[in-house]
Parts: C-alpha cells; structure tokens; sequence
C-alpha cells in the first residue's frame, strides 16, 4: 500500500528523500494530486481568447510534493526539480512554481527569497495539470512560509492569473468549474472512485488541443456540453461506477484523438480489457479508464500495461483532499 490512502503505485509508495523533505524545522512542504474532468464541457471562444467552460474537476490521488525553504537574503527564488519529466521542465520564471512564489511575495510586500523543491510524479503535459498542482502546491507553502495573511478569495484570484486550473488544484476534492475554469465551486460528494491512468510517451499541447476543438467545430463536429445536473446527483446521490461511467464526457477527446489517433486504440484497448468506460484526460494525452473498484483497478492496470503502447499505467482513487500547510 502506497503512503496515500488509495493508491499501491510505486511511484506514490516511495517514501521522500531527505532532499525533499529535509530536517530542518523551517521547511514546508505540501502534497497535490492531479487534476481530472469527469465533465469537460467546452463553449466557444471569448474575447479574451480564453474558451468558456463548463467542467467538474476532481483531484486523484497522483501526487506532487512541493517544499520551501528560506533562501539566502537577497538570493531570491530558487527551484529543483526532481523525478516525472525533470529534466524538460523550466527551473527559472518560466516555472508554474516559481510563478506562484513571486505572485506571492509581490502580494505581501516581502522579499521572495526561497528555495523550492519539487518531486513531480504527475506526469508532464498530461492532460492532468501538473504544473496547475505546483503553483497551487507552491502558493499554499509559501503562504505558511512567509505567513501570509490572504482571504480565500484573494488567494483564488492569484491562483486564476497563474491558469485555468490552478483554483481548482488549491481546493481538491470534486468541484464545478465555470468561467474558462478559474470559477469554483466545491461539490459534496461521499463517493470514491478507482481509475487507471495511461500516460503516454509524447505530449500534447493543451492551447493546441483547444484550437483542435475550434477547428473541428468550424467543420461541424462536436457542441458544448454544458449540462452536468445528472453528473452532479451522480456524485452527491454516491452513485456506482457503473452509473457514473455513462455520465463522464469530454468535449476535449475528439481533438486530443485527432491529433493522436494512437489514442482510440489506447482507449479501445483498456474496455475490451474490462474497463467501464474509456476518456482522454483533460488536454490529453493520458487516457484515464473508471474501475470497480480498487481491486479491478489494478487488475485492469496490469492488462492494460500488457497490450503495450503506452508509456506507464498507474491507478488512482478521487477525490482526495487539496494541498494543506
Ligand atoms: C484543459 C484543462 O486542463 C481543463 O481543465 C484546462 O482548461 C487548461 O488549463 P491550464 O493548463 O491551466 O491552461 P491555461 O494556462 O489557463 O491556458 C493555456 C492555454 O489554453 C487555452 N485555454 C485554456 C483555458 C480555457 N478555458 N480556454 C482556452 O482556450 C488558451 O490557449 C490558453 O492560453
Ligand atoms: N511545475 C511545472 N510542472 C509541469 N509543467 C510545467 C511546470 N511549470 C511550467 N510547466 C510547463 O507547462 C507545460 C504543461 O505542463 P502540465 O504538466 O501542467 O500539463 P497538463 O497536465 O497538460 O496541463 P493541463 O491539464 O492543466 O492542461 C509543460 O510543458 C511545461 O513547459
């Protein structure tokens, strides 16, 4: 069993290193799961640039580990990166991280000396906001760090100038997003969920994923799905998985397929296996499959592994709870 209630991942069980986690009394360190979309609803385009969206979120027990440290005076933000994707990431201002801290410092007036630490095991471009769940994990650290006094609605402000997703990564749990995402409302829900997660070897852009969706539309394939009451009922109502299965839609998964036709075998593959239902994840290009239960889920990983094409096959319960320092 992993160290995260629900998840027997290796990657999840692996306990931190002293890099990570450290000794020293000053460091702070938070946990954020990954983000998927039970319902990806997505309306045109605003004039901002931005889609409209109507979508609930839900956060999975994939976790990265954000830690801060005070850093010398003066020698400002400092970051290090390890495990999923290290190497391809920014490590400068670029990094969602990275942002997030200076957002910060510059809303409480203090000097943003600090040296941040990530161990990712979201993986990258993903389709499940990964550098959404280190700018979230980031502000919440920082926050307790610097002792920030900021109301919830302030901080979610801060959170939406950082990304779409990255509100929702601050709360965790199953919630309703509107706006283009940064809206949210968290949903009550008893219910728990068991889902396999097929990562995939290249990447998919999400502002190409969105323009996919634009391009298929003016070609007449595809509308907004804007309705999630029964998806909604499902959660609250602790619907089966069964039911559930037949509720999830993704208004993103037609494009994430057209620009990775891969992905319908990826996904055909994992029902013949058992799954109750097959989606792209967000943006893609992870494929997430829903479960039974967490029994069925590591069975169907196993088989799912076996057929090939794909990168890794984990699985992952939600909703888990938001970052918390
Ligand atoms: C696909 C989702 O993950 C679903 O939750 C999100 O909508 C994407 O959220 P995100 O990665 O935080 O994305 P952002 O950093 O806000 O936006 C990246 C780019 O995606 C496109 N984008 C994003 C959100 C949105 N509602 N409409 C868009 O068209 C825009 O081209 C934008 O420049
Ligand atoms: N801390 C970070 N972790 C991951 N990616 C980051 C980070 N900071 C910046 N990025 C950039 O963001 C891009 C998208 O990475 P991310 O893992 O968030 O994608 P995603 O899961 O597809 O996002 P979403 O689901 O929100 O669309 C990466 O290619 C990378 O260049």
């Amino acid at each position: 069993m992993g160290r995260y209630p629900g998840t027997e991942n290796e990657e999840c069980s692996v306990g931190l290193s002293e890099t990570a986690r450290g000794n020293d009394g000053d460091a702070v360190a938070v946990d954020v799961g990954a983000k998927i979309n039970p319902h990806l609803g997505v309306g045109p385009v605003r004039a901002d640039g931005l889609h409209e969206l109507t979508t609930v979120y839900q956060a999975v027990s994939l976790y990265d580990t954000v830690t801060v440290r005070p850093g010398k005076r003066g020698a400002g933000i400092s970051l290090a990166i390890e495990g999923e994707g290290a190497g391809d990431l920014p490590t400068g201002e670029d990094n969602l991280a990275h942002k997030a801290a200076k957002l910060l410092a510059l809303y409480a007036n203090v000097e943003p000396d600090v040296d941040i630490h990530l161990r990712k095991r979201i993986p990258v471009a993903g389709g499940l906001a990964g550098g959404s769940a280190d700018a979230a994990g980031s502000l919440v650290a920082c926050k307790r760090l610097w002792n920030v006094d900021i109301g919830r609605e302030q901080l979610d402000q801060l959170a939406g100038g950082l990304g779409s997703d990255v509100p929702f990564c601050l709360y965790g749990g199953t919630a309703v997003g509107t706006g283009h995402g940064e809206k949210v409302e968290p949903l009550e829900t008893q219910a728990s969920y068991h889902w396999v997660v097929a990562t995939s070897h290249t990447q998919i852009s999400t502002p190409e994923c969105y323009k996919e969706v634009d391009r298929l539309r003016e070609n007449g394939i595809g509308r907004y799905s804007d309705d999630i009451r029964e998806l909604c009922r499902a959660y609250r109502d602790r619907a089966e998985p069964d039911e559930l299965a037949h509720l999830l839609v993704n208004d993103m998964e037609a494009a994430a397929v057209s620009l990775r036709p891969d992905l319908a075998s990826v996904m055909h593959g994992g029902l013949e296996e058992g799954a109750l239902t097959a989606h792209v994840s967000g943006s893609g290009p992870t494929v997430l499959f829903l479960a039974r239960d967490a029994q069925h889920a590591s069975a169907l990983a196993r088989r799912v592994k076996m057929r090939g094409g794909v990168r890794a096959v984990l699985t992952a319960q939600g909703p888990v709870a938001g970052p918390e320092a």
